[in-house]
This record gives C-alpha cells, sequence and structure tokens, in this order.
C-alpha cells in the first residue's frame, strides 16, 4: 500500500519517542512524514516516523518522532541496535527530549507482569560489545551519569501514569533496571543475585541508549512495562519469548494509552524548558571537551560537529 506522507519535515521536532518490543508503531496519531536520516555512526534501526500531536492547550499541532529500536520487524537483536545513530538522528532533528519504552523481567514479587515501573537507576551487565559513547577517536568527555534518568521528566511521567491508574494501569515510581547483555536470559543464579542487588526490573536495552541520551544533552526517562518474573521465582514458569511478547501484547493498549497521556502532558506549554531539556544545554561544551583544542582529531570533531554544530 503506498503511504503519502512525505519523506521530509521542516521545523525542529523536540518530543521523541523509542518504542521497544511490542511496541513497534504510534497508533492513534496523524502520520505526517517518514524520514531517513544518516548520521557520522551510521543510520538508525528504523526510518523515523513523524507524527502530529494536538497540544490540549495551544490546539497546535505538536511533531513526534517515532523509532523503532529493534527495527520495523524486530530484526536487530538488543546488541545489534545502532544506539548512536538512533540517539544522533534524534538530536539533530531537533530532539531534547526521549520517552523510550521497555519490556522488562521483573525482579521483585510486589512487580507484577503488566505493571509499569518508572525506574530511576541502571546497573550496567552489558560486556563491552556495543558502542557506549560519542567521545572517542580523539576528543575525550566525560559526562555525569549519577541520574541515568531524568528526574523532572520523570515526575511528569508518574503524573501520567497515577492518572491512568484503576484504569487497568499499575504504576511504580521507581526502581533500579538492570541491564543485561543477552540476548539469551540470565541464569538463575544470576536473577538472584540481582535481586540481592537491588535490582527491581531486567532488560538487555537501557544501555547504552541512556548514557548516550545524556551525552546528546538529551532528557530521557525509560517506561518499563513487566512481562514476566525472569526466573528467580520458584512457583513461577521461567520466562519465555512467548510470555514476554504475550503480555505486552495484551497490555499493549495501556502502553499506547500511557505514551498517549505523557505525550498529552509534554504539549503544554509549561513544560517547554524541560522539553527542550534547558537544564542540560551547554553541559557537554566543558564535559566534552577534555582534549585540548590542538590535539583533538580531525574526524572527530568532525563527528562531533554533527551532534554539537556550535561547540567544538
Ligand atoms: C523479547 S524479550 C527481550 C527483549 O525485550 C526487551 O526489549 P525492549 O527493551 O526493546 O522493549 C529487552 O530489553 C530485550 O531486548
Ligand atoms: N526476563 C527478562 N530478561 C531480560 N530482558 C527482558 N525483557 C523482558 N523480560 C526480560
Amino acid at each position: 500500500m503506498a503511504h503519502h506522507t512525505t519523506t521530509t519535515y521542516d521545523s525542529p521536532i523536540h518530543i521523541g519517542v523509542i518504542g521497544g518490543t511490542g511496541l513497534q508503531s504510534l497508533t492513534g496519531f496523524t502520520h505526517v512524514a517518514t524520514l531517513k536520516p544518516t548520521t557520522p555512526w551510521g543510520t538508525p534501526s528504523s526510518p523515523i516516523s513523524v507524527i502530529h500531536h494536538d497540544s490540549p492547550t495551544s490546539g497546535k499541532p505538536i511533531p513526534i518522532a517515532f523509532l523503532s529500536r529493534h527495527g520495523l520487524h524486530h530484526e536487530l537483536a538488543p546488541h545489534e541496535v545502532p544506539n548512536r545513530a538512533n540517539i544522533a538522528a534524534l538530536r539533530t532533528l531537533g530532539v531534547r527530549t526521549i520517552i523510550a519504552f521497555s519490556a522488562v523481567g521483573s525482579l521483585q514479587e510486589a512487580i507484577k507482569p503488566r505493571d509499569f515501573v518508572v525506574p530511576d537507576q541502571i546497573i550496567d551487565r552489558t560486556k563491552g560489545v556495543r558502542p557506549f559513547t560519542f567521545f572517542e577517536g580523539g576528543m575525550v568527555g566525560h559526562v555525569g551519569f549519577a541520574d541515568p534518568f531524568d528526574p523532572k521528566l520523570a515526575k511528569v511521567v508518574q503524573k501520567c501514569g497515577h492518572s491512568l491508574e484503576g484504569d487497568g494501569v499499575r504504576l511504580h515510581d521507581s526502581g533500579t533496571v538492570i541491564c543485561m547483555e543477552g540476548p539469551q536470559f540470565s541464569t538463575r543464579a544470576e536473577s538472584k543475585m540481582y535481586r540481592q542487588w537491588g535490582g527491581s526490573v531486567i532488560n538487555m536495552s537501557a544501555l547504552p541508549e541512556a548514557k548516550l541520551a545524556k551525552e546528546a544533552e538529551i532528557a530521557y526517562q525509560m517506561i518499563c512495562m513487566s512481562t514476566d518474573y525472569d526466573c528467580w521465582r520458584e512457583s513461577e514458569e521461567d520466562v519465555t519469548v512467548e510470555m514476554v511478547m504475550g503480555n505486552m501484547k495484551a497490555n499493549s493498549e495501556n502502553a499506547r494509552r500511557f505514551v498517549g497521556a505523557v505525550l498529552n502532558e509534554l504539549s503544554k506549554e509549561e513544560h517547554e524548558d524541560l522539553v527542550l531539556a534547558k537544564h542540560y544545554e551547554g553541559s557537554m561544551k566543558f564535559a566534552g571537551g577534555v582534549t585540548a583544542a590542538s590535539g583533538r582529531s580531525e574526524e572527530a570533531k568532525k563527528k562531533l560537529g554533527f551532534l554539537f554544530p556550535d561547540y567544538f
């Protein structure tokens, strides 16, 4: 079927949504363009869909950039996701706020399958096989990562999640995501160890996505939806893909309503500074400029110039 949408979009797009397992598109919105940007770090996981969302306060259409993390058909394994291209492409479109969606295993009794979690911390259990920084090859940068998610954005997301509660949505306001390498699920010993570490939920996608968003001065918050109890709970079946997909599918309407409510809220003028991530603006000018100007490689300057045309 032919899609009569354009392949360009002329105004900056400030809000991005990254869809994960079971959330490969955002239905129910007006689709206005399909973009296929390239970056010095390659092409993103999927074409970027630009959708229009009417601001509840001004009535004006607000553009949103949607990207499917694992590709349009879930053809990319977690370690194959081109995270740098994804974040760089979104940033150059103007994106300064990202809502990222993820299907997670629960490591806590109280986080039941289909519950939502707004995580505030991450423990890195990836294995160093994924490219994880924009600052290398002749330009060193060190960004603070104490709060891997944006606390201001988290507040908005929590409020929206709670507004849907009682209507099939159950929300946990905080939690620690264990981000494992995969693609195999954890052993039972690992799963039990993660519980001892204080892990709330587990996935394979929070990193390096969150690190790169931070380096790109983007306010980033993940919304997790629990799909299973991993393999630590004696009385439950061990996690399988069918279980993850089944729960994701059964609850996808709530996931979409949740994302819709967040977009609705973020489209209000009162959140303009947050959406533009004004609180991060300029931070990488210093944190990303550790290497003396005379020692920076031409290639790194060119690549980082793509991300930050005004800084280096
Ligand atoms: C299909 S089960 C494992 C898979 O599901 C999660 O994906 P996403 O975070 O993109 O929703 C998890 O991170 C794994 O990639
Ligand atoms: N148990 C699990 N482990 C890792 N990633 C997941 N995504 C959904 N369930 C998961």
